[in-house]
């Protein structure tokens, strides 16, 4: 049997397991592909909230990384959680050496409203994660903190992906998923624009959805497909995995990784 493409992702572990590593390994596995990880931080968390955090040293971080991709090797990498400024650094160094797509998602804020990345870390994501960026997908709260720019409907998609491009990533994927109305992304590299619609589930129960849509637009670019054929079928497994969400804890559920595969 030959082997499956590899992805790594390199983010906080969830003890939730609906999002961070738990997240992005179930969807990997999904997709048919071989996750592996680094892990950057560990939570204490559930549907209820952040109670705790703790990062690694960078030392850790980077000999975790250094053990997978010198000999596993790496087709995409994909970038989640990074805590503080010291391991943004480290992380963007190890990314700059590697020679696969790396799928950075600038994780802020989780759902409920609990800081993930320390303040003083931003300009370590503007000047040095995002430069060396395939794809970056920031929500709409990761924009307005990174770039200034607040937007409030559809029509302000191009305008925050401009200036997010402005810091050097390839590729842009703006994610609607905070605003009204269908679920609209916007990816572009500045020439070339995809706009990714999907009806809106009303499901309360999403949490997880940025990691899984990242993990899954590396999981796609390691099996070879383009960036807008990769953001294009993540989207899809997404939106069914929001569709499928379901109730866990006393609060906001995960989506659900393998509505793809029945569950009898
Ligand atoms: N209720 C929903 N129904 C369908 N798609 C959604 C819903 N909420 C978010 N999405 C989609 O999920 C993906 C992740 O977006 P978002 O939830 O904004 O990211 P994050 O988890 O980083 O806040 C995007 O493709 C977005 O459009
Ligand atoms: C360890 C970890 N990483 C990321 C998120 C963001 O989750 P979401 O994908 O719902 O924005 C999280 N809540 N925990």
């Amino acid at each position: 049997m030959s082997a499956p493409p590899r992805v790594l992702t390199v983010a906080g572990s969830d003890s939730g397991g609906g999002a961070g590593i738990q997240a992005d390994l179930k969807t990997m596995l999904a997709l048919g592909t071989h996750g592996m990880s680094v892990v950057t931080a560990v939570t204490a968390q559930n549907s209820l909230g952040v109670q705790g955090f703790w990062e690694l040293p960078g030392e850790a971080v980077r000999a975790q990384y250094r053990s997978v991709v010198d000999d596993i090797g790496v087709q995409a990498v994909k970038t989640g959680m990074l805590a503080s400024a010291e391991l943004v650094e480290t992380v963007a160094e190890l990314l700059a050496g590697t020679d696969a797509p790396a799928v950075v998602d600038p994780v802020g804020v989780s759902k409920h409203g609990d800081s993930l990345l320390a303040s003083s870390a931003l300009d370590s994501v503007r000047t040095k994660l995002l430069p060396v960026a395939t794809v970056a997908t920031p929500n709409l709260d990761e924009v307005a903190q990174l770039t200034g720019v607040h937007v409030e409907s559809e029509d302000g998609l191009r305008r925050a992906a401009a200036a997010v491009l402005a810091y050097g990533p390839k590729w842009v994927l703006i994610k609607g998923g905070h605003l009204r109305g269908d679920a609209v992304d916007l990816l572009t590299d500045g020439s070339e624009e995809h706009v990714l619609r999907a009806p809106r589930h009303d499901n309360r129960h999403t949490h997880g959805t940025g990691c899984t849509l990242a993990s899954a637009i590396a999981a796609e670019l390691a099996k070879g497909r383009s960036v807008p054929e990769a953001v294009a079928a993540a989207k899809e497994y997404v939106t069914g995995a929001i569709a499928a969400g379901f109730a866990l804890g006393g609060g906001i559920g995960p989506v659900d990784h393998g509505w793809r595969s029945s569950r009898a």
